[in-house]
């Protein structure tokens, strides 16, 4: 859906939406849920990869959109998959989702409990936006992207993480509360399920505390800024991406961007930038690069990654 077509269902403009964000159109599904996007990711990844559905040991989701709660989308996925031997859970932390669930199945792998595992980041934001609301309806779009983990070799691919949380400024960017209702509640407070939020706010935080998160993380890593090949950040606006590369004094270019074609999709938005960057040749996959994986966003919440791939 490009930002034309939403002129013709709110009070927008291509122009407003190009130029402050960077969004020029967006994927709405019509009929798919969140656990359908996810389940072709895992299709996708056994197909490529040759491994069985069997031989899976677990599946991670990470979403703010699932089907339902119970089951969980990463249990539909299990059954779609046929992955009869692999436990499965969602993971709640927003935009933040893809990081925080990548370092989880890093330490079951890590652990030496578990052997292959997928993490998938899967969103159908179109059915937790306010269409009413023009400042935030136009930035999100639906998406799933995912990644197949095995244990290969004792060299660990995530050589530093540094993930975060601030629940006291959790209220900049909120969904699907559900509020107490029983006989015995003292008062019925309407459920709020629409995602709402304080643009400002969470603007200012990604440029405030994503930069330092960064840094923090390259230097336990040992890596200069200029040993990163790629920076993969979550894709919420256009103007962070510049706001970063200045604040980190690094080539602009190095952000890869796909926020122009897809807009925000939450937890699906690193892994479809990384599968992107896969398919382009950009990262090879053949273990000489070094890319930073970063979410922020609802929680709040954000994280980093820096991984040898
Ligand atoms: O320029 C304007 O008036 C508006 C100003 C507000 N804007 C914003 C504000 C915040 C976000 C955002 C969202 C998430 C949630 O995934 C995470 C991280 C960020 Cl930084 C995206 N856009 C749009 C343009």
């Amino acid at each position: 859906m490009t930002n034309e077509a939403l002129t013709k269902i709110m009070d927008t403009s291509d122009e407003w939406i190009s130029s402050r964000t960077g969004i020029r159109q967006r994927h709405i599904s019509v009929d798919e849920n969140t656990s359908d996007l996810a389940t072709k990711v895992g299709q996708q990844l056994l197909a490529k990869s040759g491994l069985q559905a069997e031989e899976l040991d677990f599946i991670i989701v990470a979403t703010i959109s699932p089907d339902s709660n119970m089951p969980s989308t990463a249990n539909i996925v299990q059954a779609n998959l046929g992955a009869i031997n692999a436990f499965s859970f969602d993971l709640t932390a927003a935009c933040s989702g893809f990081v925080y669930s990548l370092a989880v199945a890093d330490k079951l792998i890590a652990s030496g409990a578990y052997k292959n595992g997928i993490v998938i980041g899967a969103d159908v934001m179109s059915k937790i936006v306010d269409w009413t609301d023009r400042s935030t309806s136009v930035l999100f779009g639906d998406g799933a992207g995912g990644v197949l983990l095995q244990a290969l070799s004792e060299t660990p691919s995530i050589i530093a993480e540094s993930l975060k949380a601030d629940g006291k400024r959790g209220v900049c960017l909120t969904s699907n509360r559900t509020q107490p209702s029983s006989p015995f509640s003292t008062h019925n407070l309407s459920d709020e399920l629409y995602l709402k939020m304080d643009g400002r706010a969470v603007f200012d935080f990604a440029v405030r505390d994503v930069p330092k998160n960064i840094l923090e993380t390259l230097e336990k890593s040992d890596t200069p800024l200029e040993a990163v090949d790629y920076f993969l950040l979550h894709q919420a606006n256009t103007r962070i991406l510049d706001k970063m590369a200045r604040k980190l004094k690094t080539d602009r270019s190095k952000f890869l961007a796909n926020m122009q074609e897809y807009g925000n999709t939450t937890a699906a938005s690193i892994p479809i930038l990384l599968s992107e960057a896969v398919a382009s040749g950009s990262i090879k996959l053949d273990g000489s690069q070094k890319i930073v994986l970063t979410g922020f966003g609802g929680g709040l919440t954000w994280g980093t990654l820096v991984v040898k791939i």
